[in-house]
């Protein structure tokens, strides 16, 4: 069984380790052995734990699940080269990372919220050596799209890395009008959740548009109901949020 060596221990390495735990053996190291335990407890596995300080990486397949903002603190800490260095760290450059890190190959990975519950859309980009090796791991958490830029990966990140919080507002903003008119709020949230069931599939295979024309009848209630979401400018303040999104990776 090939290792995977996970720097980090927070939500992202818990769900991508819950995906790989039945194929690959499973190392973590952090900061705190009392948040490695619960990793452990939480993974529900024996996994090997360390503590950063000294940590040797030496031809590891490493997992990198720390925040953007630890890459100079976590990486001095270490000793050793690795084989290859897998980062989620959102809009953290390959040329930033091999700065930082002693790695022979470097993928950057996007997976999403969904990973804790084996549905990631994952994006990867780096390597080419290892792409076929890296959408083996990632699909054991999802969907994998392999990208040919860090450009990419970064409008990746603003579509589907923050994705799932969009849709949260969204979801949540519906349930919310749906109560104001009255609506019990435990039937709102059962009802939307039905929608976003059904409309997870059924995006699969049409186009937006397409679904769009096939529920919104002439003088109907979709009609009125969507011509509100234009007034709003929901369509605009997607784009715009993928903007901004997508320009603060490139800052990170
Ligand atoms: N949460 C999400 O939906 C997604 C997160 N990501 C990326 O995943 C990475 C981790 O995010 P989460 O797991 O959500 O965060 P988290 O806060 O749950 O985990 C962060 C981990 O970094 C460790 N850490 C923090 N400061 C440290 C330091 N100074 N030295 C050593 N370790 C330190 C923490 O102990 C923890 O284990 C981020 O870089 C983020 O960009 C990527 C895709 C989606
Ligand atoms: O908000 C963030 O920066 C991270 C990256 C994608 C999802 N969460």
């Amino acid at each position: 069984m090939k290792t995977i060596t996970f720097i980090g221990n927070g939500n992202m390495a818990l769900s991508i380790a819950e995906g790989l735990k039945e194929n690959y053996k499973i190392e973590v190291v952090g900061r705190d052995s009392k948040k490695l335990d619960a990793f452990e407890q939480k993974l529900g596995l024996h996994v090997e734990k360390s503590l950063l300080d000294n940590y040797n990486i030496e031809q590891k397949t490493v997992m990198l699940c720390v925040k953007p903002a630890n890459v100079e603190e976590v990486s001095a800490k270490l000793q050793g080269k690795a084989e290859i260095l897998y980062s989620v760290l959102a809009g953290t450059s390959i040329e930033k990372l091999k700065n930082n890190f002693n790695t022979s190959a470097v993928v950057r990975a996007m997976p999403n919220l969904a990973a804790s519950v084996g549905k990631s859309m994952t994006t990867l980009t780096g390597d080419t050596a290892y792409k076929e090796e890296s959408q083996t791991l990632f699909s054991s958490i999802g969907t994998t799209r392999w990208l040919g830029s860090e450009k990419e990966i970064d409008i990746a990140t603003a579509l589907a890395g923050s994705g799932p919080a969009y849709l949260a507002l969204i979801a949540e903003s519906l349930t919310d009008g749906a109560v104001k008119q009255g609506l019990k709020r435990d039937d709102a949230m059962a009802i939307m959740r039905g929608l976003f069931d059904g409309f997870g599939t059924l995006i699969q295979d049409i186009h937006p548009a397409l679904l769009k024309d096939g529920v919104m009848s002439p003088g109907g209630t979709t009609a009125a109901g969507y011509a509100a979401l234009e007034q709003g400018n929901v369509r605009n303040a997607c784009i715009e949020a993928i903007e901004k999104a997508y320009k603060k990776a490139v800052e990170l």
